[in-house]
Protein backbone atom coordinates (compact mmCIF):
# COMPACT_ATOMS: atom_id res chain seq x y z
CA UNK A 1 0.00 0.00 0.00
CA UNK A 2 1.40 3.32 -1.36
CA UNK A 3 -0.87 5.48 -0.10
CA UNK A 4 -2.49 6.78 3.35
CA UNK A 5 -5.37 4.14 3.81
CA UNK A 6 -8.44 5.93 5.28
CA UNK A 7 -10.24 4.71 8.21
CA UNK A 8 -12.82 4.96 10.98
CA UNK A 9 -14.01 3.42 14.66
CA UNK A 10 -17.34 2.56 15.37
CA UNK A 11 -19.61 0.67 17.41
CA UNK A 12 -23.08 -0.94 18.55
CA UNK A 13 -23.07 -1.95 21.93
CA UNK A 14 -19.36 -2.53 22.26
CA UNK A 15 -18.90 -5.08 19.10
CA UNK A 16 -16.46 -2.58 17.63
CA UNK A 17 -15.09 -2.59 13.83
CA UNK A 18 -12.32 -0.80 12.06
CA UNK A 19 -14.72 0.92 8.92
CA UNK A 20 -12.74 1.07 5.89
CA UNK A 21 -14.23 3.45 3.05
CA UNK A 22 -13.43 1.99 -0.37
CA UNK A 23 -16.29 2.78 -3.25
CA UNK A 24 -14.92 1.06 -6.03
CA UNK A 25 -13.32 -1.82 -4.12
CA UNK A 26 -9.48 -1.00 -4.85
CA UNK A 27 -7.83 -2.29 -1.55
CA UNK A 28 -7.02 -5.56 -1.04
CA UNK A 29 -7.57 -7.03 2.06
CA UNK A 30 -5.65 -10.35 2.59
CA UNK A 31 -6.51 -12.22 6.21
CA UNK A 32 -3.18 -11.16 7.58
CA UNK A 33 -4.01 -7.33 6.85
CA UNK A 34 -7.06 -7.57 8.04
CA UNK A 35 -5.92 -9.46 11.64
CA UNK A 36 -2.72 -6.38 11.77
CA UNK A 37 -6.20 -3.50 11.55
CA UNK A 38 -7.62 -5.16 14.32
CA UNK A 39 -5.19 -6.11 16.51
CA UNK A 40 -5.96 -4.74 19.73
CA UNK A 41 -2.32 -4.15 20.74
CA UNK A 42 -0.48 -3.57 17.64
CA UNK A 43 -3.03 -2.00 14.96
CA UNK A 44 -6.30 0.02 15.80
CA UNK A 45 -8.57 -2.72 17.46
CA UNK A 46 -12.10 -4.52 16.48
CA UNK A 47 -13.73 -7.38 16.67
CA UNK A 48 -13.75 -7.17 12.49
CA UNK A 49 -13.62 -4.79 9.68
CA UNK A 50 -16.86 -3.31 7.68
CA UNK A 51 -15.22 -2.62 4.35
CA UNK A 52 -17.41 -0.11 2.83
CA UNK A 53 -17.62 -0.94 -1.12
CA UNK A 54 -20.19 0.11 -3.65
CA UNK A 55 -22.25 -2.96 -4.88
CA UNK A 56 -21.16 -2.45 -8.25
CA UNK A 57 -18.09 -2.57 -7.82
CA UNK A 58 -17.54 -5.88 -5.44
CA UNK A 59 -18.13 -9.36 -7.71
CA UNK A 60 -20.30 -10.64 -4.61
CA UNK A 61 -22.60 -7.83 -4.68
CA UNK A 62 -23.01 -7.03 -8.27
CA UNK A 63 -26.07 -8.56 -8.58
CA UNK A 64 -27.56 -6.47 -6.09
CA UNK A 65 -26.67 -3.35 -7.21
CA UNK A 66 -29.87 -2.15 -8.38
CA UNK A 67 -31.24 -2.79 -5.01
CA UNK A 68 -28.81 -1.39 -2.74
CA UNK A 69 -25.85 0.98 -4.00
CA UNK A 70 -23.90 -0.27 -1.16
CA UNK A 71 -22.29 -3.53 0.14
CA UNK A 72 -20.77 -4.11 3.30
CA UNK A 73 -18.06 -6.80 2.57
CA UNK A 74 -17.71 -8.09 6.51
CA UNK A 75 -14.26 -9.88 7.78
CA UNK A 76 -14.06 -11.27 10.98
CA UNK A 77 -10.96 -9.94 13.14
CA UNK A 78 -8.96 -13.32 12.15
CA UNK A 79 -9.78 -12.23 8.34
CA UNK A 80 -12.56 -14.54 7.32
CA UNK A 81 -15.17 -14.01 5.55
CA UNK A 82 -18.58 -13.80 7.71
CA UNK A 83 -21.98 -13.73 6.16
CA UNK A 84 -23.84 -11.49 8.00
CA UNK A 85 -22.68 -9.46 11.27
CA UNK A 86 -26.14 -7.33 12.44
CA UNK A 87 -24.33 -4.94 14.58
CA UNK A 88 -22.01 -4.10 11.89
CA UNK A 89 -24.85 -3.65 9.22
CA UNK A 90 -26.36 -0.81 11.54
CA UNK A 91 -22.72 0.47 12.35
CA UNK A 92 -22.31 0.50 8.37
CA UNK A 93 -25.89 2.27 7.79
CA UNK A 94 -24.36 4.85 10.61
CA UNK A 95 -20.99 5.25 8.61
CA UNK A 96 -22.92 6.06 5.49
CA UNK A 97 -24.97 8.87 7.27
CA UNK A 98 -21.94 10.00 8.79
CA UNK A 99 -20.38 10.23 5.18
CA UNK A 100 -23.21 12.35 3.60
CA UNK A 101 -24.21 9.18 1.04
CA UNK A 102 -27.32 8.82 2.89
CA UNK A 103 -30.06 10.65 5.46
CA UNK A 104 -31.56 9.14 8.45
CA UNK A 105 -34.58 6.67 7.21
CA UNK A 106 -34.50 3.72 5.51
CA UNK A 107 -30.90 2.05 3.79
CA UNK A 108 -30.72 -1.20 1.56
CA UNK A 109 -27.69 -2.37 2.64
CA UNK A 110 -26.34 -5.52 0.45
CA UNK A 111 -24.72 -8.53 2.72
CA UNK A 112 -23.30 -12.09 1.79
CA UNK A 113 -26.49 -12.49 3.69
CA UNK A 114 -28.90 -10.22 0.69
CA UNK A 115 -30.00 -7.11 1.53
CA UNK A 116 -30.69 -6.14 4.74
CA UNK A 117 -33.00 -2.55 5.66
CA UNK A 118 -31.65 -0.54 7.91
CA UNK A 119 -33.73 2.28 9.28
CA UNK A 120 -31.99 5.32 11.30
CA UNK A 121 -33.98 7.03 13.84
CA UNK A 122 -33.52 10.33 14.47
CA UNK A 123 -33.46 9.60 17.88
CA UNK A 124 -29.92 7.88 17.35
CA UNK A 125 -31.00 4.23 17.42
CA UNK A 126 -30.99 1.66 14.17
CA UNK A 127 -33.53 -0.68 13.82
CA UNK A 128 -32.23 -3.81 11.22
CA UNK A 129 -34.88 -6.27 9.45
CA UNK A 130 -32.62 -8.93 10.05
CA UNK A 131 -34.86 -11.72 7.56
CA UNK A 132 -36.05 -15.02 8.86
CA UNK A 133 -34.34 -17.23 11.00
CA UNK A 134 -34.05 -20.53 9.38
CA UNK A 135 -33.46 -23.66 12.63
CA UNK A 136 -32.27 -27.11 11.14
CA UNK A 137 -32.85 -29.39 13.39
CA UNK A 138 -29.58 -31.30 13.97
CA UNK A 139 -27.97 -29.33 17.29
CA UNK A 140 -24.96 -30.14 19.39
CA UNK A 141 -23.72 -30.05 23.02
CA UNK A 142 -21.36 -27.17 24.51
CA UNK A 143 -19.25 -28.05 27.21
CA UNK A 144 -17.05 -25.82 29.34
CA UNK A 145 -14.95 -26.42 32.88
CA UNK A 146 -17.12 -30.26 32.70
CA UNK A 147 -20.72 -28.57 32.17
CA UNK A 148 -22.50 -29.97 29.24
CA UNK A 149 -25.10 -28.07 27.54
CA UNK A 150 -27.52 -28.94 24.69
CA UNK A 151 -27.34 -26.36 22.44
CA UNK A 152 -30.48 -25.03 19.37
CA UNK A 153 -29.24 -24.52 15.97
CA UNK A 154 -30.24 -21.00 14.66
CA UNK A 155 -28.78 -19.53 11.10
CA UNK A 156 -29.19 -16.10 10.70
CA UNK A 157 -27.70 -16.44 7.58
CA UNK A 158 -24.33 -17.35 9.60
CA UNK A 159 -24.52 -20.45 11.95
CA UNK A 160 -25.04 -19.96 16.11
CA UNK A 161 -25.23 -22.45 18.96
CA UNK A 162 -27.55 -21.21 21.31
CA UNK A 163 -27.54 -22.91 24.74
CA UNK A 164 -29.22 -22.29 28.19
CA UNK A 165 -27.43 -21.68 31.14
CA UNK A 166 -27.90 -21.10 34.87
CA UNK A 167 -25.67 -18.08 34.88
CA UNK A 168 -23.50 -16.81 32.36
CA UNK A 169 -20.12 -17.33 34.84
CA UNK A 170 -20.49 -21.08 33.47
CA UNK A 171 -19.31 -20.05 29.95
CA UNK A 172 -15.93 -19.63 31.52
CA UNK A 173 -13.11 -17.52 30.27
CA UNK A 174 -14.50 -17.79 27.01
CA UNK A 175 -10.82 -17.25 25.54
CA UNK A 176 -11.10 -20.09 23.33
CA UNK A 177 -14.06 -21.73 21.78
CA UNK A 178 -16.08 -24.47 23.75
CA UNK A 179 -15.51 -27.54 22.57
CA UNK A 180 -18.50 -28.77 20.87
CA UNK A 181 -20.37 -32.11 19.43
CA UNK A 182 -21.05 -33.85 16.67
CA UNK A 183 -18.29 -30.81 15.35
CA UNK A 184 -19.85 -32.19 11.85
CA UNK A 185 -23.11 -30.13 12.80
CA UNK A 186 -21.34 -26.96 11.83
CA UNK A 187 -19.08 -27.35 8.92
CA UNK A 188 -18.48 -23.81 8.54
CA UNK A 189 -17.46 -23.05 12.48
CA UNK A 190 -20.10 -21.96 14.83
CA UNK A 191 -21.16 -18.55 16.94
CA UNK A 192 -21.86 -19.63 20.43
CA UNK A 193 -24.19 -18.15 22.90
CA UNK A 194 -24.88 -18.64 26.26
CA UNK A 195 -28.07 -17.56 27.82
CA UNK A 196 -29.38 -16.71 31.14
CA UNK A 197 -32.53 -15.59 31.81
CA UNK A 198 -33.03 -12.28 33.60
CA UNK A 199 -37.25 -11.56 33.35
CA UNK A 200 -40.49 -12.25 31.35
CA UNK A 201 -39.03 -11.45 27.91
CA UNK A 202 -35.40 -10.86 29.59
CA UNK A 203 -32.33 -12.54 28.97
CA UNK A 204 -29.05 -12.03 28.83
CA UNK A 205 -26.17 -13.36 26.90
CA UNK A 206 -22.43 -13.68 26.56
CA UNK A 207 -21.22 -15.33 23.06
CA UNK A 208 -17.84 -17.17 21.34
CA UNK A 209 -17.42 -15.24 18.38
CA UNK A 210 -16.82 -17.62 15.00
CA UNK A 211 -12.81 -15.65 14.13
CA UNK A 212 -13.00 -13.10 16.84
CA UNK A 213 -13.48 -14.96 20.51
CA UNK A 214 -15.43 -13.56 22.58
CA UNK A 215 -17.01 -10.18 22.01
CA UNK A 216 -19.06 -8.05 24.07
CA UNK A 217 -22.57 -8.13 21.21
CA UNK A 218 -23.13 -10.12 18.70
CA UNK A 219 -26.01 -8.82 16.93
CA UNK A 220 -27.08 -11.72 14.87
CA UNK A 221 -26.20 -13.69 17.86
CA UNK A 222 -28.57 -12.19 19.73
CA UNK A 223 -31.22 -12.23 17.46
CA UNK A 224 -30.38 -15.94 17.44
CA UNK A 225 -31.18 -16.41 21.12
CA UNK A 226 -34.62 -14.37 20.94
CA UNK A 227 -35.80 -17.00 18.48
CA UNK A 228 -34.37 -19.86 20.43
CA UNK A 229 -35.41 -18.28 23.91
CA UNK A 230 -39.25 -17.93 21.97
CA UNK A 231 -39.43 -21.57 21.13
CA UNK A 232 -38.83 -22.44 24.89
CA UNK A 233 -41.02 -20.43 26.62
CA UNK A 234 -43.92 -21.63 23.64
CA UNK A 235 -44.02 -17.81 22.15
CA UNK A 236 -43.27 -18.93 18.68
CA UNK A 237 -45.00 -16.16 16.41
CA UNK A 238 -46.24 -18.51 14.06
CA UNK A 239 -47.36 -20.74 16.47
CA UNK A 240 -48.95 -17.92 18.77
CA UNK A 241 -49.55 -15.40 15.63
CA UNK A 242 -48.26 -12.37 17.82
CA UNK A 243 -44.65 -11.02 17.31
CA UNK A 244 -42.66 -12.19 20.43
CA UNK A 245 -40.25 -9.31 21.88
CA UNK A 246 -37.26 -9.87 23.32
CA UNK A 247 -34.67 -7.77 25.65
CA UNK A 248 -31.16 -9.27 25.22
CA UNK A 249 -28.74 -7.93 27.44
CA UNK A 250 -25.21 -8.60 26.28
CA UNK A 251 -21.91 -6.87 27.88
CA UNK A 252 -21.99 -3.76 25.63
CA UNK A 253 -25.39 -2.43 26.31
CA UNK A 254 -28.80 -4.02 25.29
CA UNK A 255 -30.57 -4.94 22.28
CA UNK A 256 -34.28 -5.52 21.57
CA UNK A 257 -35.60 -7.93 19.22
CA UNK A 258 -39.53 -8.08 17.74
CA UNK A 259 -40.02 -12.15 15.65
CA UNK A 260 -43.03 -11.42 13.75
CA UNK A 261 -45.52 -13.58 12.88
CA UNK A 262 -44.27 -14.24 9.28
CA UNK A 263 -40.79 -14.78 11.12
CA UNK A 264 -39.31 -11.24 9.62
CA UNK A 265 -37.14 -10.14 12.70
CA UNK A 266 -36.50 -6.98 14.08
CA UNK A 267 -33.34 -6.02 15.80
CA UNK A 268 -32.67 -2.33 17.49
CA UNK A 269 -29.98 -0.51 19.27
CA UNK A 270 -27.36 2.06 19.53
CA UNK A 271 -24.54 2.75 16.57
CA UNK A 272 -21.75 5.10 16.49
CA UNK A 273 -18.87 6.39 15.00
CA UNK A 274 -15.96 7.02 17.35
CA UNK A 275 -13.13 8.11 15.30
CA UNK A 276 -11.56 8.81 12.18
CA UNK A 277 -7.82 8.94 10.65
CA UNK A 278 -5.51 7.26 8.39
CA UNK A 279 -2.85 3.82 8.36
CA UNK A 280 -0.14 4.57 8.44
CA UNK A 281 1.34 2.95 4.63
CA UNK A 282 4.57 1.82 6.54
CA UNK A 283 2.76 0.44 9.30
CA UNK A 284 0.26 -1.87 7.58
CA UNK A 285 3.59 -3.14 5.23
CA UNK A 286 5.92 -4.19 7.95
N1 LIG B 1 -20.69 -9.60 15.57
C1 LIG B 1 -21.52 -9.96 14.50
C2 LIG B 1 -21.28 -11.30 13.85
C3 LIG B 1 -19.96 -11.30 13.07
C4 LIG B 1 -19.73 -12.55 12.24
C5 LIG B 1 -19.51 -13.77 13.07
N2 LIG B 1 -18.34 -13.72 13.89
C6 LIG B 1 -19.44 -14.98 12.13
O1 LIG B 1 -18.34 -15.43 11.77
O2 LIG B 1 -20.50 -15.48 11.75
C7 LIG B 1 -22.97 -9.61 14.70
O3 LIG B 1 -23.22 -8.56 15.32
O4 LIG B 1 -23.85 -10.30 14.19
Amino acid sequence: MTSPLAFLKGHGTENDFVILPDPENAVDLPPAVVARLCDRRAGIGGDGVLHVVRSAAHPEAKHLADEAEWFMDYRNADGSVAEMCGNGVRVFARYLQHAGHVTAGEVPVATRGGIKHVHLDKNGSVTVRMGKAVLPEAGVTVTVDGRSWPARNVNMGNPHAVAFVESLDHAGSLDAEPPYEPAAVYPEGVNIEFVADRGPRHVAMRVHERGAAETRSCGTGACAVAVATARRDGADPAVTGMPATYTVDVLGGTLVITEHPDGEIEMTGPAVIVAEGTVEPTWLDA
